[in-house]
């Protein structure tokens, strides 16, 4: 692979005698990598009925390499959103930052939702996830990933980081800044990063960055946790913003990362910096399997003055439409009433947490059920991927292995084999739902989302 001299030059400066290493990782193939939705199945479950091989990925609870040879994007499972295809460094930065349950966590720089969707899962349906990216058209597939992976508390907003601090100051327990970067890390995956580095290289990113985790840092409370990532090896995009936070904010301070095999430590001589950026930690693709990452997880010193805020959702119960309760009695989940919310024929359901919505970019406020037309409900799918089995009470479940799964994935008609009451279904494959069907009759009437059909 032919990599800018410039690139090439300033590694081999910085590497020294390592140099001879890292390069020699660009003539190998990179690193396939599946995360395992907790939200939906247990990694020991998922090792049961994984279709394809997978291998472990040490330093990721819920990771695993697979051969490029297999396709697991082809797969029903893909589609139930049992798993997540991400390469391995860049599944560790969510795996680092500690969520508990209730926390409030802004995912600033979200798009198309590769550590959301983790931090998704270990919210576990509690709190908020606002999940934010300041680019329209990548918005849209965060929005599509937080819908494929049954995410029922997050709120998606568009925005850039400054707008967004003035609605948020001090809002957040935990936030990951996963930084656009000139992305070193990804000229293996990605020829055109390449191109993009030589245009608009690791200097314009590096004051992008600075003004980024500024912002970031504004709104975290005091006592919360930030973890600041990127995918690329300048040290000017990772030691010298880190540095640039802790001059400008000086109540952070930097974490130790519990370090694992392959992981190595920040370099603060490569910018003559502080000794403490050691603690932050570097993602070598010749030392581990995957691409690279830089990682820095920060902590804003507790101000024993400032009191906890009740922060839940205060609704109030609206009058919605017959049809809907109709519906709910097949549902065996437990709703808060007074946190539906109606928006143009459209109903929701609100995080458990109170936020500001006026004058910001939102693309989607909660947990999308659905809508009224002419009279009636209409599921939505993020309603049904938002469900497991047990949730609703008619299901028809699809064997992975039969053309029917496929065909309904088509968004096909399926004629039925066996007697089902007319009305709504569940679809699922071996008990992971897809989507929802109508029968009518011995015919099942397709509703996955056109959008998402199998192609
Ligand atoms: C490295 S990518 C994020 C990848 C993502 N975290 C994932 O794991 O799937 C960086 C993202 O930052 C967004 N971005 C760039 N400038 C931003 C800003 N000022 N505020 C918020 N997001 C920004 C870009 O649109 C891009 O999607």
């Amino acid at each position: 692979m032919n990599l800018p001299k410039k690139f090439e030059d300033r590694m081999m400066e910085l590497l020294k005698e390592e140099f001879p290493l890292y390069k020699k990782t660009f003539e190998d193939t990179r690193y396939g990598g599946i995360r395992v939705n907790t939200l939906k199945i247990s990694t020991e479950e998922f090792e049961k009925i994984c279709p394809f091989e997978i291998r472990k990925i040490p330093w990721i609870p819920n990771g695993y390499f697979y051969n490029l040879s297999d396709q697991p994007a082809k797969h029903p499972y893909y589609y139930a959103g049992l798993y997540y295809i991400q390469e391995p460094s860049a599944m560790t930065p969510a795996s680092i930052l500690e969520i508990e349950e209730g926390d409030k966590v802004l995912d600033l720089c979200a798009a198309p939702g590769g550590k959301s969707t983790e931090l998704a899962a270990k919210l576990n349906g509690t709190g908020i996830l606002v999940t934010n990216d300041i680019s329209n058209s990548r918005a849209k597939a965060l929005l599509k990933n937080v819908e494929l992976y049954g995410i029922r508390n997050a709120v998606i907003t568009n925005e850039d980081s400054v707008k967004l601090k003035k609605f948020f100051p001090e809002f957040f327990d935990k936030i990951l800044v996963d930084a656009p970067c000139s992305g070193e890390g990804m000229f293996r995956k990605d020829a055109t990063i390449v191109k993009n580095w030589e245009n608009q290289g690791v200097e314009y990113y590096s004051e992008l960055q600075k003004e980024i985790i500024l912002n970031a840092a504004d709104m975290l409370k005091p006592g919360g946790m930030l973890l600041y990532s990127t995918c690329t090896f300048s040290p000017e995009e990772n030691e010298a913003t880190i540095e640039h936070l802790l001059n400008e904010r000086p109540d952070f301070s930097i974490e130790e990362i519990p370090m694992k095999e392959g992981f190595a430590t920040g370099r603060p001589e490569w910018i003559n910096g502080r000794e403490d950026l050691k603690r932050c930690v570097r993602l070598w693709p010749h030392k581990i399997e995957g691409e690279g990452h830089f990682l820095a997880l920060l902590r804003k010193k507790k101000d024993s003055l400032i009191e906890a805020t009740e922060d839940r959702y205060i609704g109030k119960k609206v009058k919605l439409p017959e049809e809907f309760y109709e519906f709910l009695k097949d549902i065996n989940f437990d709703f808060d009433e007074d946190r539906f919310v109606l928006r143009e024929d459209k109903i929701y359901y609100n995080p458990d947490v109170n936020i500001p919505d006026k004058g910001i970019r939102i693309i989607r406020g909660g947990f999308f059920l659905g809508e009224i037309k002419k009279k009636r409900f209409e599921p939505s799918q993020s309603f049904a991927m938002g469900l497991s089995k047990v949730d609703f009470n008619n299901i028809i479940d699809l064997d992975s292995k039969e053309n029917d799964v496929i065909k309904y994935l088509k968004c096909e008609t399926i004629e039925l084999n066996k007697e089902h009451k007319n009305g709504w279904y569940l679809i699922c494959v071996e008990g992971y739902p897809l989507g929802w069907g109508k029968v009518i009759g011995q015919t099942l009437k397709n509703k996955y989302q056109a959008g998402w059909r199998w192609l």
